[in-house]
């Protein structure tokens, strides 16, 4: 049993994948705590459900069979805190490809087909989830954030996505700052976005739970 705080079905709105129907399933728990979070209802005691529900393996594997999902991308909270290589291994068996979001710091249990590594200063990422992933995303929340993360990620060809921290997704210094650095240095960066807060595509399913981003306006849900 995982202790899930939502699962939805939507598309991908982030990074190399974006676009491509996705089933989310997002675990309970995160210790790292990043102030501008978007999903406090994972972890912060204002925003925590009266009740976290657990679901078993055959439970997800058989709400994800009813879609026509691409992949699976398991997401947090911070994932990783959890053993997640059963519920990998299950969803491999209906032949379902099996995304993770994570921040590293946590030893990655389970055969993932991919990993985003989203480093964050709070508790920064072990060199083995470094050497692991296969994209890494920089939230651009404060002047200087870039040099930090990219030192942290260090040298790589794989994909460093820079995407504004969400309460700052209209501010002119963040996403100059984010144009900038993408044309100084080209590849590996790209500018990113959150895709899928522009749709509300997540909205759109009802079992979605509601948006809590500490940057933003948790009540409003930006
Ligand atoms: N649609 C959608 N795409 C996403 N990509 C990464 C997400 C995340 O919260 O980790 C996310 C999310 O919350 N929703
Ligand atoms: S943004 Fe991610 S790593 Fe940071 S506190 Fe929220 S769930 Fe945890
Ligand atoms: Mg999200």
């Amino acid at each position: 049993m995982l202790p899930i705080h939502e699962q939805f079905y939507t598309f991908q709105g982030e990074a190399a994948h974006a676009g491509r129907a996705a089933y989310f399933i997002r675990t309970f728990g995160c210790p790292v705590h990043c102030p501008w979070c978007d999903s406090a209802g994972t972890w912060h005691p204002d925003y925590i459900p009266k009740k976290i529900q657990r679901f078993s393996v055959e439970s997800l594997v058989a709400e994800v069979a009813k879609t026509k999902a691409e992949f699976v991308v398991i997401t947090g909270g911070e994932p990783a805190i959890h053993n997640l290589a059963p519920l990998v291994d299950a969803l491999h068996a209906i032949e379902q490809k099996v995304h993770l979001e994570t921040s590293g710091s946590f030893a990655i249990k389970g055969n993932f087909d991919w990993i985003t590594l989203s480093p964050k200063r709070w508790k920064l990422p072990l060199a083995e989830n470094i050497k692991r992933a296969d994209e890494f995303k920089i939230i651009v929340d404060r002047e200087g954030a870039i040099e930090k993360y990219a030192e942290v990620i260090g040298k790589t060809e794989k994909p460093i996505w820079l995407h504004p921290e969400w309460s700052k997704h209209n501010d002119a210094a963040t996403l100059d700052a984010i144009t900038e650095w993408v044309k100084a240095r080209g590849a590996p960066y790209r500018a990113g976005w959150q895709m899928h807060k522009h749709y509300a595509a997540d909205l759109k399913d009802s079992r979605s739970a509601p948006a809590a981003p500490l940057g933003g306006d948790p009540k409003q849900g930006f």
